[in-house]
């Protein structure tokens, strides 16, 4: 199963439940603004705690409320792109990259150069982050969280606030990243024509 959650989480004053199996590649999640979307992913990747309930990530259990099953962040091997990015503003790119492979804890993972060339990133590596396009941040920021040989990975609206050619170069890299690399991904996102493009099973919450 790539994911597997029932569990109610409150960051701010209204509880929010999610609740959806899937066994699809790419799973997207979508729903109106507030109504929970990146608290679940927070709660799948350990940095906010559910009130109640079982999650459950490419095939681990990693919270389960009834059994006292609550793993670390370090220990969840969630591949996390925050909807800022969030690159280290005082490391080149190279340096980014190579923080995030400091954190792999699998042998035999696709390593840097394929990361660097699937996600044309090559020519940036010497680069500031404030000196990249935003396009070329979520790229450095997916190769960063690729190069931590995640167990899943989450993806926060990765597309938003791109131009048009932007969107769909960094689309087709998702669409390669679901399709080359067997890492089950949950993508939240507001554009229904990125859902269509890019999910094998759409979930909503309200
Ligand atoms: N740290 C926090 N403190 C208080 N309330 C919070 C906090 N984080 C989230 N919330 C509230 O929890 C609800 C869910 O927020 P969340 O960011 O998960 O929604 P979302 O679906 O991802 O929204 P968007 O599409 O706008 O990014 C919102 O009402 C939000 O205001």
């Amino acid at each position: 199963m790539s994911f597997d959650l029932d569990c109610t989480v409150q960051p701010g004053d209204r509880p929010i439940r999610a609740s959806f199996s899937s066994n699809a590649r790419l799973t997207a999640l979508v729903g109106p603004s507030g109504a929970g979307k990146t608290s679940v992913l927070n709660a799948i990747a350990g940095t906010l705690h559910p009130i109640s309930g079982r999650i459950v990530a490419a095939g681990e259990v990693l919270f389960d409320s009834a059994a006292g099953v609550d793993l670390p962040p370090e220990a969840r091997g969630a591949g996390y792109v925050f909807q800022d990015a969030r690159l280290f503003p005082h490391r080149r790119v190279l340096a980014n990259l190579t923080y995030g492979e400091k954190l792999a804890r699998r042998a035999g993972w696709i390593g840097r150069d394929e990361v660097v060339d699937l996600l044309g990133i090559g020519h940036l590596l010497d680069r500031w982050p404030a000196t990249l396009s935003g396009g070329e941040v979520r790229r450095v920021a997916i190769a960063r969280a690729l190069l931590c040989a995640p167990r899943f990975l989450l993806l926060d609206e990765p597309l938003s606030s791109l131009d048009a050619e932007k969107a769909e170069r960094l689309a087709a890299l998702i669409e390669r990243i679901r399709d080359e690399i067997s890492v089950p991904i949950l993508l939240v996102s507001h554009s229904a024509e990125e859902v269509e493009r890019l999910a094998e099973q759409v979930v909503t919450l309200t």
